[in-house]
């Protein structure tokens, strides 16, 4: 659950209006005690076995989600009847990744954020990371979606095949909860009706600004997740004042 809290969370301090968050019955207290401020939509008992969610919403989905058969049968289904663009990481990947004919019910103009172990589950060994850059390209175009390509430089790559390379960032960031709170970062922005390339490299940056404010205050052994979320409104205030400069 802890995945689906900071998820949540990120969603929560980056703007997004009404956050919802869907879970099982089991988990409902945990993520109501840590984010009051999302709303409870139960999707099963003990795991995830339905996923009924607006069409007007912006959905990101993966972080904690879990890979029980009934969970990936529910993702599945409902993939195959959502047609909006999606926010897709971490056990929403792995579900794809089951069988590679999922990966043509990724809607266009989705944004995946897989990091290098989940992207090859996706399409492949590559050997190193310039040969997977290129793979990344072709997929991008061929399936028409954004990939997060994510790593110590995270790389951001659009349907069109143009190269985005983040960076801010630091080895902090190397801890579990890390990619669970840009999902919600690009999800919370894909909401605010930035572009699905806005979303995904401004989140990316984002979410590196953050962790390098966050270890310049408490080392990079030391930072959490949870940190560099505390730091999000430092990067707000830090935009809005270069914004106002440029004026
Ligand atoms: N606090 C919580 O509740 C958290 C919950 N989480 C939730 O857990 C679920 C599973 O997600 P996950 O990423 O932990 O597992 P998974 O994709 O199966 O990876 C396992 C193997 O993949 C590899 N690998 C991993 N990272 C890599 C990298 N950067 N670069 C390269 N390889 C990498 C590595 O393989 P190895 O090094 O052994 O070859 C590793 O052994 C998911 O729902 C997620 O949201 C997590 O987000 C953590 C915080
Ligand atoms: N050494 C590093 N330097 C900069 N960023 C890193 C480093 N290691 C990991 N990251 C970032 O941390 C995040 C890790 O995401 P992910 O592997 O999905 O973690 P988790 O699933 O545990 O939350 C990604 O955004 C990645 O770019
Ligand atoms: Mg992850």
């Amino acid at each position: 659950m802890g995945a689906a809290v900071l998820a949540a969370r990120a969603a929560l301090k980056t703007g997004a209006g009404l956050t919802f968050a869907l879970a099982p019955k089991c988990g409902c207290d945990i993520l109501q005690i840590s984010n009051p401020e999302a709303m409870f939509i139960e999707g099963g008992t003990d795991v995830i076995d339905h996923i009924e969610v607006d069409e007007n919403a912006v959905c990101g989905i993966g972080p904690g989600l879990g890979t029980d058969p009934k969970t990936a049968k529910a993702f599945l289904a409902f993939l195959k009847e959502y047609s909006q663009p999606l926010i897709l990481d971490a056990d929403a990947l792995n579900i794809i990744s089951q069988d590679p004919k999922n990966i043509k019910l990724i809607p266009k103009e989705s944004i995946i954020t897989p990091h290098p172990k989940e992207f090859e589950r996706l399409f492949g060994p590559t050997g190193n990371s310039f040969r997977r850059v290129e793979l990344a390209i072709t997929k991008a175009r061929e399936h028409h979606i954004y990939i997060v390509l994510k790593d110590h430089r995270t790389q951001i790559i659009s349907p069109a095949g143009k190269v985005f390379y983040n960076i801010t960032g630091n080895s902090g960031l190397a801890k579990g909860g890390s990619g669970d709170i840009l999902t919600g970062i690009i999800a919370s922005f894909s909401a605010q009706n930035y572009t699905p390339e806005e979303a995904a490299v401004l989140g990316v940056w984002f979410h590196g600004r953050a962790a390098d404010s966050a270890s310049e205050k408490y080392s990079k052994e030391s930072m959490l997740p949870t940190d560099v979320i505390h730091e999000f409104g430092n990067v707000f205030e830090e935009l809005n004042s270069l914004a106002v400069k440029a004026l």
